[in-house]
């Protein structure tokens, strides 16, 4: 079980005791050494009340951690007490924030959490209501108030001239405590409450610790400062065995406030106790050197695997034509074929940096926002519509999940509907009558292959003939747009294709035989690759370089990074081929 472990891997899975980090490389076995670590301590444990916490940061990541435990290392799964396995949030919510929250916020009754991932939040009755912003501002570990989405979704200026806070975000942060006063509270304000709760009351903290004396982090180049404070709250309060695994250069969730320097910063102070890993069994010795040269390694990572290590293909940077995206895909397509490489969704993928280039490659118009038809008030509407799009493309799951809180929401009134809303009413009704009056409501939904407002008139005609009071309203100016235009995701159409489609977050920590990857002149929508590249940018300081890295880092075999002209060829070029003037063509 254990005999393919590196020597180092081995070290990592048996030998590392108290506080220590795994800095590696991409493909150097980090989610299996830590499956491998944590199936040989489950094995071995013998206390009955105190656990292994493993966390990562996606339900993707720990999902994947389960998996080997139970495929690779024959450990049962799920996970049982005493031990936990999950992503930092649920853990965070489940022995922190929810039993503990309303001691920080206020409320007499335990927390509710609202917001995404837990529910859409649609507070607010008008366009410049403050209350519309209670998922959109949080705190960050110095207690300063922060917007937690991206700033053009925001009416008002953040700052004054001086830089100071505008007298707006004053009136977020009161909005914010009255709402926590009721009960309520977003994923980012339970993290930052959490911080609180372990600086305030000690005792939860050695509660925790004792609970769990061993803490096992993979990804841990995503920490958030608050995360990190949470950490360092279990750390100062007696914590003794902690193992961080992770890459900073594959650091791509700056958004949601992951800080890769934190993690650097941990390797610094526990370096005598850590480990550097930097075999890699992913891919061939060809993309290993060229990948290197974006990275902050101190030499290419060696490939160890011995299919692909020695696999003479070299990785090529190409120039595609923006209205014909496809022709450079069907090239790529026809490489793959040529080196005997499957056509599959497991063995190829297409990868880009944002979710707008799907638009590009497809050809539809992007340009339609999403938000624009709903009214505020009635955005439940949008939750019915888009759940039957989802139900009519066959996501039952998702598609009933959104059209129950958008049933509970209409006729409750309430901008909200946690689980414990539906945990009620299934208690008040009974599953299956609940269950039954769900299903009629849905039943009564047209097809979504209509125009929006055809949709809405007949699904309220539906409502009124069956005395169902919901009436369904959206702005009519928009009333002509269809449902794809509406809701059509990358992922909903990339499910007819051969191959994975889809942006470089989708594909983090994943494994194919070759992969294309897209990248424009600009990088998001800040500088341009190439002022990046010709100022010799750091990947340290910079994201959309370590976005890039994580791209060109999945194949095992074949890689084709596509720009879109010579400038950005020749850039490309200089720095992952190191050489002015390339010539390389598919
Ligand atoms: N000791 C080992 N024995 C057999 N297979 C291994 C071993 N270590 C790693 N692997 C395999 O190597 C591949 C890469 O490992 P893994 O996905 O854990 O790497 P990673 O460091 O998490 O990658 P990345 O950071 O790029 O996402 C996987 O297919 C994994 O199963």
């Amino acid at each position: 079980m254990f005999s393919s472990l590196s020597s180092e891997q081995r070290e990592i899975v048996f030998e590392k005791i108290g506080r220590s980090v795994v800095r590696a490389c991409p493909g150097s076995g980090k989610t299996y050494s830590l499956a491998a670590r944590l199936a040989y301590r489950i094995s071995k444990w013998d206390r009955k009340c105190q656990g292994i916490a493993a966390i990562s940061f996606t339900n993707v990541a720990w999902k994947e951690i389960e998996k080997q435990l139970n495929e690779k290392f024959e450990i049962r799964i799920p996970v049982q007490y005493p031990h936990f396995l999950g992503t930092i949030d649920s853990f965070v919510n489940k022995f922190i924030f929810l039993p503990y929250g309303h001691l920080i916020m206020g409320c007499s009754r335990r927390p509710i959490l609202v917001g995404e991932p837990h529910g859409t939040w649609a507070g607010g009755k008008y366009e410049r209501d403050y209350n519309r912003y209670f998922d959109a501002v949080s705190f960050n570990a110095e207690d300063i108030a922060i917007r937690t989405k991206s700033p053009t979704q925001y009416h008002f200026k953040w700052f004054n001239k001086d830089g100071s806070e505008s007298g707006h975000v004053k009136h977020l942060k009161d909005m914010k405590y009255a709402f926590w006063k009721q009960g309520f509270a977003t994923q980012s304000d339970a993290n930052y409450i959490s911080t609180k709760i372990l600086e305030s009351y000690p005792a939860v903290a050695k509660s925790i610790v004792q609970r769990f004396p061993e803490l096992m982090i993979d990804e841990a180049q995503d920490t958030s400062d608050v995360q990190m404070k949470i950490i360092d709250c279990l750390l100062n309060h007696g914590l003794e065995h902690i193992l961080m695994i992770g890459d900073p250069d594959q650091a791509i969730y700056e958004w949601n406030d992951a800080k890769p320097e934190l993690f650097i910063e941990k390797y610094a102070l526990w370096k005598e106790n850590s480990v550097v890993l930097n075999e890699n069994r992913r891919s061939s010795r060809n993309i290993c050197n060229f990948t290197y040269r974006l990275s902050s390694l101190d030499s290419p990572s060696v490939a160890v695997n011995e299919n692909v290590k020695e696999c003479q293909l070299q990785p090529t940077i190409v120039t595609y034509n923006a209205d014909n995206l496809q022709h450079t895909i069907d090239d790529f397509l026809r490489l793959c074929i040529q080196h005997q490489i499957d056509i599959n969704r497991e063995k190829i993928a297409v990868l880009y940096r944002s979710k707008g280039f799907y638009n590009q490659i497809i050809g539809i118009d992007g340009a339609i926002k999403q938000e624009d038809p709903w009214l505020p008030g009635k955005m439940f509407t949008r939750e019915f519509a888009k759940g039957k799009y989802l139900y009519d493309r066959k996501h039952f799951k998702d598609g009933y999940k959104m059209i129950e809180r958008a049933i509970h929401k209409a006729l409750s009134g309430n901008n909200y509907c946690s689980e414990n809303d539906i945990a009620d009413r299934i208690s008040e009704e009974g599953f299956l009558k609940y269950r039954k009056r769900i299903l009629d409501i849905l039943q009564l939904l047209p097809k979504t292959n209509a125009d929006l407002m055809s949709w809405i008139n007949q699904a309220n005609q539906n409502f009124k003939i069956n005395g169902i009071k919901i009436k369904l309203e959206v702005d009519s100016s928009f009333g002509g747009l269809t449902f794809e235009q509406l809701f059509e995701t990358a992922e909903l159409y990339a499910e007819h294709l051969e191959y994975r489609l889809g942006t470089v977050h989708t594909a983090k920590g994943e494994t194919f035989d070759a992969v294309l990857l897209f990248l424009k002149k600009k990088a998001g929508q800040k500088s341009y690759y190439s002022t990046y590249i010709k100022n010799n940018t750091s990947i340290t300081i910079c994201e959309e370089l370590r976005i890039v890295y994580v791209g060109i880092t999945r194949p095992r075999k074949l890689l084709v990074l596509a720009v879109p002209d010579e400038t950005d060829k020749k850039a490309w070029e200089k720095k992952l081929i190191g050489i002015d003037q390339g010539e390389s063509s598919l």
